[in-house]
């Protein structure tokens, strides 16, 4: 079987992307994050306080899978942890019989706070994921062999809903031909190389070396290239109060691209105004990847393409215009 899920923006800004997916029997609206491996819920086990406005796993303690634990951390210092199930997990008519259920006993504030997502589900490789004592494997893994190809394409929209298909590409969805590259799985990650950089009509040869991830908002790359973008961006700035580049919202953002597969993947200037800062300017889709040591490739990279991420013999990934 195939399918295709929702993914809504959370809000105006396109912070993240949630995509209802039915766990044991309730429905769940999860982030659904190319970066890492792990699927966890809000579940019963938290502090009734810490479930006040979320949807949660009601688990069945029947299905525990006794001795087992997860802990993740991401790199934006959030975490949670807790204990694992065996359930029925269901993203668009696709259904993992029993899939590793990753429930929480604990969250970080950033989770208790945003109140719109339940958990998240990992659709990088299965290595990076944390239960012990065995690793286990990600929805699209337990799923794979049902599939009629072994894919997901990955449609995120600029302040719309768009969706993640699974199984089958989606001819309606993108124009043009979808250009494919080998994908470097090797981090464990869905890792990509360009090797130039645009922005408005001037082409820089670089070597742009990161990660697709939509559960990142943003766009991080190596900080040379993103001081001569904002060196376009009349009244733009560095603002560490703000934690990165900001400019006037009025300015005119010049276009972005990077090269991969030979072939120019465009960010319209008008995807890298993020959104107005509190302190009256607004903030940049593209920023530095500082302290990460490779680019990050998210939401704003993400959500004017259509994105197929293939595990055949070999990992391939398919890019095409919206
Ligand atoms: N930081 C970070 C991060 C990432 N690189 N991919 N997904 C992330 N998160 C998912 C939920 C919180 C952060």
């Amino acid at each position: 079987t195939n399918g295709s899920a929702p993914a809504v923006p959370s809000d105006q800004y396109d912070s993240l992307y949630l995509s209802p997916v039915t766990v044991g029997s309730s429905t769940l609206h999860l982030d659904f994050d190319t970066g890492s491996s792990d699927l966890w819920v809000f579940s019963s086990l938290q502090a009734q306080s810490s479930l006040v406005g979320h949807d949660y796993y009601m688990v069945d303690p029947a299905k525990e899978k006794q001795g087992y634990t997860w802990k993740i951390s991401y790199g934006d210092g959030s975490g949670a942890s807790g204990k694992v199930y065996a359930d029925k997990v269901v993203v668009g008519g696709v259904t993992a019989t029993a899939q590793a259920v990753e429930a929480a006993t604990a969250v970080s504030a950033q989770f208790t706070q945003d109140v719109d997502t339940d958990g998240l589900l990992g659709l990088a490789m299965s290595t990076l994921n944390t239960v012990k004592p065995q690793q286990q494997k990600t929805f699209f893994d337990t799923v794979l062999k049902q599939l009629a190809q072994p894919l997901f394409a990955v449609d995120l929209k600029y302040h719309a809903a768009g969706s993640y298909d699974f199984g089958f590409i989606d001819k309606s969805k993108y124009t043009g031909a979808i250009n494919y590259v080998n994908a470097d799985t090797s981090k464990g990650w869905w890792g990509v190389s360009a090797t130039a950089y645009s922005i408005g009509n001037a082409s820089t040869s670089a070597t742009v070396s990161g990660i697709l991830d939509t559960g990142t908002t943003l766009l991080y790359v190596d900080t040379p290239i993103v001081k001569a973008y904002y060196a376009k961006v009349k009244g733009s700035k560095m603002d560490n109060t703000q934690g990165g580049y900001v400019f006037p919202c009025s300015a005119t953002l010049p276009d972005f691209s990077l090269t991969i597969g030979g072939v120019k993947q465009i960010v319209p200037g008008k995807h890298i105004n993020y959104s107005p800062t509190s302190a009256g300017n607004c903030f940049g889709g593209i920023q530095t990847n500082d302290g990460i040591g490779f680019s990050i490739l998210g939401d704003i990279f993400l959500k004017s393409k259509y994105v197929i991420h293939e595990m055949g013999s070999t990992p391939r990934i398919g890019f095409a215009q919206q």
